[in-house]
Order: structure tokens, then C-alpha cells, then sequence
């Protein structure tokens, strides 16, 4: 099967977690586009659904799926999206695609967050791929000097402008022993949004998309 098979696979199998009569959360990339034309197809039994970014927005509106401000919202009972990374405790390395801070967002919100994902994004130690840091602008210097010192080497992404208008430094050569350590660190620099570790907010199911099927991780 071509990855892309796989994402799919995963993409409608995640259906099998969004209620009836509910808001859904809805994530951003090339595997939650697959999730999004799933829930067009039974989008006359769910309300509505929230989302991190304006492009995965967009593609709701053309599905003529509601969206609604997640302000406006008082449950949501699951958030569905990829991952560029995710180890065995269900941690991930997210922000590939530039939504990361919209991300962490919305799966706070939710009860529970189910990662779509095919099977070379399963790892056994974060960091192969580079960390995602969302930055104010002015700031994007002093962070990433402040990345060096972490152990990082940090590379803006140029001519990316997040939808919250930051800037993203993704940052190469952590091998990531713990997650939830340095995401708090990483948090901590003045100037710095928020990083792609979802360590703390971590995936409550997995569903991996492998040549055997769609496996599910709990
Ligand atoms: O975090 C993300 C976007 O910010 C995506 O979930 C991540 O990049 C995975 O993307 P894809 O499904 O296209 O492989």
C-alpha cells in the first residue's frame, strides 16, 4: 500500500470515535484531510466541528460541514489529527504543516485526542524529525540562540507565516529522551508560542495505519 493508502485507511477508521449529535475536532495535514472527507460522509449526524487551522477550515466549508469558533463551544468529545512523530507512550512531534499552537489548542479542549497516523511516523525516540517552535516574530534571534543552548540547531522556516502571524523554527539534532521535560523548557523562553512536543497532551488512541491494517494503540 502507498502511504498515502494508509493515511486514508486511518483517516476512516477514526469515524469509529466521533459520536453522534456532536462537535468534532478536527486537526491539519495531508492524513486529517483524509479524516475530513470521511466526516462528509456522515456529516447529517454530527453538528459541527472546530478546527486548528484555516486551510483544514476551509476544507470543512467546501464539504458544506458547519465550523464553529471554539469559543463558542462547550464540549468537545474528541479531536481527530496526525503526527509528524509519536513514540510508544503516545507522545508526538507535531507542527510539520505550521498549526501547531491551533493544535495544542483545540486538543486541550478535548476528552480525547486520537492520533491518525501511518507507520513511519511510529518511533521509538522523538526527534528524528525536526521540532517545530512557533516564535513572535521579533523574537526569532534570541530563541533560537536560546534553541543552540538546548542542545538544538535551530532553522527558520522561511516564508512561513503561522495563521496566528509567527514564525516557525524547527529545530534539528534532539534526540528527545524527556518529552514532557523539554517541552516545558522550550515553553519557557520568552518569545516562544509554543513547540511541537505533545508530551503533556499526549494521544489517548493511536491508529496506525500498517500493511496488516489499521492497528490500535491505547
Ligand atoms: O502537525 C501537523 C500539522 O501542523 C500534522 O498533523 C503533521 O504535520 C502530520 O502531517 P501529515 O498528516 O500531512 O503527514
Amino acid at each position: 500500500m502507498t502511504q498515502n493508502e494508509l493515511k486514508e485507511a486511518v483517516g476512516r477508521a477514526a469515524i469509529a470515535y466521533v459520536p453522534d449529535d456532536c462537535i468534532v475536532g478536527v486537526g491539519t495535514g495531508s492524513t486529517a484531510n483524509y479524516f475530513i472527507d470521511a466526516l462528509a460522509e456522515i456529516k447529517g449526524r454530527i453538528q459541527g466541528a472546530v478546527s486548528s487551522s484555516e486551510a483544514s477550515i476551509a476544507r470543512l466549508k467546501k464539504h458544506n460541514i458547519p465550523v464553529f469558533d471554539l469559543n463558542a463551544i462547550d464540549r468537545l468529545p474528541v479531536y481527530v489529527d496526525g503526527a509528524d512523530e509519536i513514540n510508544h507512550q503516545l507522545q508526538m512531534i507535531k507542527g510539520g504543516g505550521a498549526a501547531l499552537t491551533r493544535e495544542k489548542i483545540v486538543s486541550a479542549v478535548a476528552e480525547q485526542f486520537v492520533c491518525i497516523a501511518d507507520a513511519s511516523k511510529y518511533v521509538g525516540v522523538l526527534g528524528n524529525f525536526p521540532l517545530p517552535v512557533e516564535v513572535i516574530p521579533m523574537a526569532r534571534s534570541y530563541v533560537a540562540r536560546e534553541l543552540v543552548k538546548l542542545g538544538g540547531h535551530p532553522a527558520y522556516r522561511e516564508g512561513v507565516v503561522t495563521d496566528n502571524g509567527n514564525v516557525i523554527l524547527d529545530v534539528h539534532g534532539l534526540r528527545i529522551a524527556e518529552p514532557a521535560k523539554l517541552e516545558a523548557e522550550i515553553n519557557q523562553i520568552v518569545g516562544v508560542v509554543t513547540n511541537g512536543l505533545f508530551a503533556r497532551r499526549r494521544a489517548d488512541v493511536l491508529l496506525l495505519g500498517t500493511e496488516d491494517g489499521v492497528k490500535t494503540y491505547k
